[in-house]
C-alpha cells in the first residue's frame, strides 16, 4: 500500500497558482514550493505519530529557504540542522533554538560554542573527539550540554551508495560497542548530559526492512543500557523515507507502515521520539520551472537546451536522479525523444538522457518535478550564473521569498587583489 498524493500540477497550476502566468512575472529558472503540499505532508506525519511523544525535526539540508522553514515553524516543527549557517537560517525563519538538534560529524569548536550559545536542544555526537570537545566547551560555558550518540547501526539502506549513511564503511556515527563506553564513561564527561540514541542509515528510502532492522538494532541497545542502569530520554530514527519522483514507477513507504514500524521498534520505550525527516516534506511539494532556450539538433541526437542548469538542481549530474518532467504548454503535441540538458559547460549537465516528451520549441515552459528537496539547497554559482529566485505557493496566492541573485550579489565580497599581505 502507498500514499502516493500527487502534487504535480493539473493544467499548469500549483497550489491554485497558475505556473505560465508566474512565469511572466519572474525570470526562469525559478523554484515554487506548494505551502499546501507540505502542510498536508507534515500533518499526516503528525497524525499518524499521535499518542507517542514524537517530536519532527526538519532536515534543513534538504530546504533550508526561509519561506519553507516558517512555514515548519509555524506547524510546531523543529530542526535538525548541520552548521551555523542553518542555526542561522532556522532561527531567522522562527525555529527555536530548543527545537534544534545539531548533527554532523565535522562540528568545529566555533559550531559548538555558538549553538551551545543559541540554546539548541541536543547534539547528535559522531565521534569521541566531538565528545571531548562538547565537554571542553560546556565546561568553559558553565552549561551542561544535551547530547546523543549517534550509532552506526551497520545497515544496508538499499539506496544509492552516496546518500547511504548506516554502513559500518560510512563516515556517520560510531559503533554500539564504542557508544556503550560512551556512557559507562559518562562521569568523564560532567557537562555532557548523555542521554540520547540516534542513528540515521541514509535517505530516500523505499523500503520498510531496512528501517526495522536500524529499530531493532537500536531497541536492542536501549534495552542493554536500560538494564544497566542508564538512562535514555531521547531516540532520534533520523530520517530517510523516500518519496517518487517518477510517477508509476518509485513506490514509496505508506507514512502509516513507517510509523507502525517505529511503534513496532521502540515498544515498551516511554520517553520522547525524534524524527528528521527531510525529503518527504518537501521533495514532491516543488518544481523547477524553467524555460527551453532553444532545441539543438545534435549529429547524433536532439537536445533540449533550457536555461536551467546543473549548478541549479545537481540531483541528475550528481546521483543520475530521475525527475519528472512536464511542458507547461496548453495544446497537445506529438512526441519526442529530447536529451535534457542545460547550457552549463559539462557533459554531465544533463537532466534527462533520450527523455520522452511532447514537442517542445525555443520559449516553452518546462516543469521539473521533484525539486523540492536538495534542489535549491544544493544550488551553486558554477558557470558564474546566478542562484534562481525561489517562490512560496499557497492557495492561488505566491510570494517571492529568494529574489532570483543579482551579478552584485554573486560578486559580493570579492575584490582584485590589490591588498597584498607579506607572509
Ligand atoms: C542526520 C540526518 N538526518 C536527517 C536527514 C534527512 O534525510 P531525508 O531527507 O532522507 O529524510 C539526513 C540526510 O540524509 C541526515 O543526514
Ligand atoms: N542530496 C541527496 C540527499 C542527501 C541526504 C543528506 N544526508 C539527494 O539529493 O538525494
Amino acid at each position: 500500500m502507498t500514499i502516493y498524493q500527487s502534487f504535480l500540477p493539473a493544467a499548469g497550476t500549483l497550489d491554485g497558482v497558475d505556473l505560465p502566468t508566474l512565469a511572466a512575472h519572474l525570470p526562469t529558472p525559478f523554484y515554487a514550493y506548494s505551502a499546501s503540499a507540505i502542510r498536508n505532508r507534515v500533518t499526516q506525519l503528525q497524525q499518524a505519530l499521535k499518542g507517542l511523544d514524537a517530536r519532527l525535526c526538519f532536515a534543513v539540508k534538504a530546504n533550508s529557504n526561509i519561506g519553507v522553514l516558517n512555514l515548519m515553524a509555524g506547524l510546531g516543527v523543529g530542526a535538525d540542522i548541520v552548521s551555523l549557517g542553518e542555526l542561522r537560517r532556522a532561527q531567522r525563519a522562527g525555529i527555536a533554538a530548543s527545537r534544534i538538534v545539531f548533527s554532523g560529524v565535522g562540528k568545529t569548536e566555533e559550531e559548538i560554542a555558538a549553538a551551545l550559545v543559541a540554546g539548541v536542544w541536543r547534539f547528535n555526537l559522531e565521534s569521541a573527539d566531538e565528545l571531548a570537545l562538547l565537554q571542553a566547551v560546556a565546561r568553559r560555558q558553565g552549561v551542561i550540554a544535551r547530547a546523543a550518540v549517534r550509532v552506526n547501526p551497520d545497515v544496508d539502506a538499499r539506496t544509492h551508495a552516496k546518500i547511504s549513511t548506516g554502513k559500518a564503511e560510512n563516515k556517520f556515527g560510531v559503533g554500539f560497542d564504542e557508544a556503550r563506553i560512551w556512557f559507562d564513561d559518562a562521569a568523564r564527561y560532567p557537562n555532557v548530559r548523555l542521554d540520547g540514541l540516534h542513528a540515521h542509515i541514509g535517505s530516500q528510502i523505499l523500503e520498510l526492512a531496512p528501517f526495522e532492522e536500524a529499530l531493532g538494532r537500536l531497541a536492542t541497545f536501549w534495552r542493554e543500557l536500560r538494564d544497566d542502569g542508564h538512562i535514555i530520554e531521547s531516540i532520534d530514527v533520523g530520517g530517510g523515507l523516500g518519496v517518487c519522483y517518477r510517477a508509476g514507477t518509485d513506490r514509496p513507504l505508506a507514512v502509516a507502515d513507517y510509523v507502525a514500524a517505529i511503534r513496532r521498534g521502540l515498544e515498551g520505550y516511554r520517553g520522547r521520539i525524534v524524527l528528521e525527516p527531510g525529503r518527504h516534506l518537501v521533495a514532491e511539494a516543488g518544481v523547477l520551472v524553467t524555460r527551453v532556450i532553444r532545441v539543438k539538433h545534435g549529429q547524433e541526437r536532439d537536445f533540449l537546451v533550457l536555461d536551467a542548469a546543473m549548478n541549479d538542481l545537481m540531483r541528475p549530474a550528481l546521483y543520475d536522479a530521475w525527475h519528472d518532467m512536464h511542458p507547461l504548454h496548453a495544446e497537445p503535441r506529438p512526441l519526442q525523444r529530447y536529451d535534457v540538458v542545460g547550457p552549463v559547460c559539462e557533459t554531465g549537465d544533463t537532466f534527462a538522457r533520450d527523455r520522452q516528451l511532447p514537442r517542445c520549441e525555443a520559449g516553452d515552459l518546462l516543469l521539473i518535478a521533484g525539486a523540492g528537496a536538495y534542489g535549491a539547497s544544493m544550488g551553486s554559482n558554477y558557470n558564474s550564473r546566478p542562484l534562481p529566485a525561489e517562490v512560496l505557493l499557497d492557495g492561488g496566492r505566491y510570494a517571492v521569498v529568494r529574489r532570483r541573485q543579482s551579478f552584485e550579489q554573486m560578486l559580493a565580497g570579492e575584490q582584485l587583489p590589490q591588498a597584498w599581505h607579506a607572509a
